[in-house]
């Protein structure tokens, strides 16, 4: 994080101070650092340098063709749910043989986009999507290379919306049912079955439920060597949590190290699929105070950022440091609701949060929001959605364009009738 950092009184993102990308392109706006998204990358990806891998960077988490094309060039895969995500990966000049392709509502042009363009492999999450991958492949002439997505039924203990590797998900094939698929699947004509996949949820701060996971992979894989049947990828998933407020998640190196600790004279190729500890701390939203508003209960910031910009906080109740971009000691702090222009009580970015006293006008840094932020972000109460900015130094530059009033409207039609 320490690319976001305090120069005298004045937050700057690299060698820019924030102050300037506001007056320049406005707010609300994005900004993410070059420096920490690489330093990100190159941690997590060189934790694993002992074994044969391949880290797929989750395009969910951060889908900007400017971040992808960074990953792309330091040798990062990617992991992808849609054919919107393969299109953005090649359109960032991302191979299609890095990519896996996990998402359990695969439709038939999204298979057809993802056999021809070549992937690396399907995360195959049903039977029946099974049967559509085998079948296209076969109408291709082309041979689907395919991993089933198990679910391990592990509890990731992380917030019961971003857990997914339990019974009750709708994740993957139940780790007991995928043997028999396995087996259905080596039957099948037009896929070649390569891999072992899952992911058992997100912001995971313990080490034990991806090493129970692994474990469940494992017994899976012998089962499958007895029966003939070889993987050469082992998938293993995203969600590695990062620290928001006072989380201590293990760093890359003691989740590498665990990992690789399980896998020990094993032959196959390790896939993560990281994405937050890749982007999460790597960005910030900057907004502007518009009023502070008093009521008899509660004061409140009113800022031009709001939940379209940033769900987290309303969705998850999810914990975004707010920090002052020009301190000032004397000013003191205050406990503060801070909430966005929406029609909705539950738009809010902080509740009942001590922050430095504000005054309309200044600007406010929400931090930890390279992550499932911009990707979240909707056109409610018709929002133009914000400008995307990437830092490297002391430049900057636009890599999404504000929308603009017109933008909301173009896709639309006043019918004849
Ligand atoms: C299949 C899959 N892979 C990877 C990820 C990335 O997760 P995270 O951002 O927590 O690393 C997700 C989202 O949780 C996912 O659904
Ligand atoms: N969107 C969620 C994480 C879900 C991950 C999707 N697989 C978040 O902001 O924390």
């Amino acid at each position: 994080m320490h690319h976001f950092h305090y120069v005298g009184k004045e937050l700057y993102c690299e060698e820019v101070p924030l102050k300037r990308i506001a007056a320049e392109v406005g707010t609300p706006c994005y900004v993410y650092s070059y420096a920490t998204l690489t330093r990100h990358f190159e941690v997590f990806d060189g934790a694993f340098s002992s074994v044969p891998h391949l880290t797929c960077f989750a395009v969910k988490a951060n889908s900007n063709i400017g971040v992808l094309n960074l990953l792309g060039r330091l040798g990062a895969g990617m992991d992808i749910v849609s054919g919107g995500e393969l299109f953005r990966v090649r359109r960032a000049g991302i191979p299609a043989k890095r990519v896996v392709y996990s998402g359990v509502g695969k439709t038939v042009e999204e298979i057809d986009y993802a056999l021809r363009e070549g992937i690396l492999m399907f995360n195959i999450e049903s039977a029946e999507e099974l049967e559509l991958i085998n079948s296209r492949a076969g109408a291709l002439g082309l041979k689907a290379p395919v991993a089933i997505r198990v679910n391990p039924d592990v509890d990731p203990q992380t917030h019961p919306y971003i857990s997914t590797g339990l019974k009750k998900n709708k994740f993957g094939i139940d780790v007991d049912l995928a043997l028999k698929e396995y087996e259905r699947a080596s039957k099948l004509e037009n896929v070649e079955i390569v891999g072992v996949d899952c992911h058992i949820g997100s912001q995971l701060t313990e080490l034990a439920p991806f090493v129970d996971a692994l474990r469940r992979l494992k017994v899976l894989i012998s089962r499958l060597e007895e029966r003939n049947i070889h993987i050469k990828y082992l998938d293993l998933g995203g969600g590695l949590g990062i620290p928001y407020q006072s989380e201590t998640p293990p760093h890359p190196r003691e989740y590498a190290e665990a990992l690789i600790n399980e896998l020990r004279n094993t032959p196959y190729t390790l896939i993560l699929e990281p994405g937050r500890v890749i982007v999460g701390n790597a960005g910030v939203l900057l907004t502007r105070v518009l009023y502070t508003k008093q009521t008899p209960s509660k004061k409140f910031l009113i800022v031009d950022a709001a939940m379209n910009d940033l769900i987290r906080p309303s969705l998850y109740g999810s914990y975004h440091a707010i920090r002052p971009v020009i301190k000032n000691d004397e000013a003191g702090e205050e406990v503060v609701d801070v909430v966005g222009p929406i029609c909705e009580s539950g738009d809010f970015l902080a509740r009942e949060r001590a922050i430095q006293k504000s005054t309309s006008g200044d600007l406010l840094a929400v931090m930890s929001a390279g992550a499932y932020g911009f990707t979240m972000a909707s056109n409610y109460n018709s929002r133009p959605r914000p400008a995307e900015i990437m830092v490297k130094g002391s430049s900057f530059e636009v890599i999404r364009e504000r929308e603009s009033w017109e933008d909301l409207v173009r896709l639309e039609r006043i019918p004849s009738f």
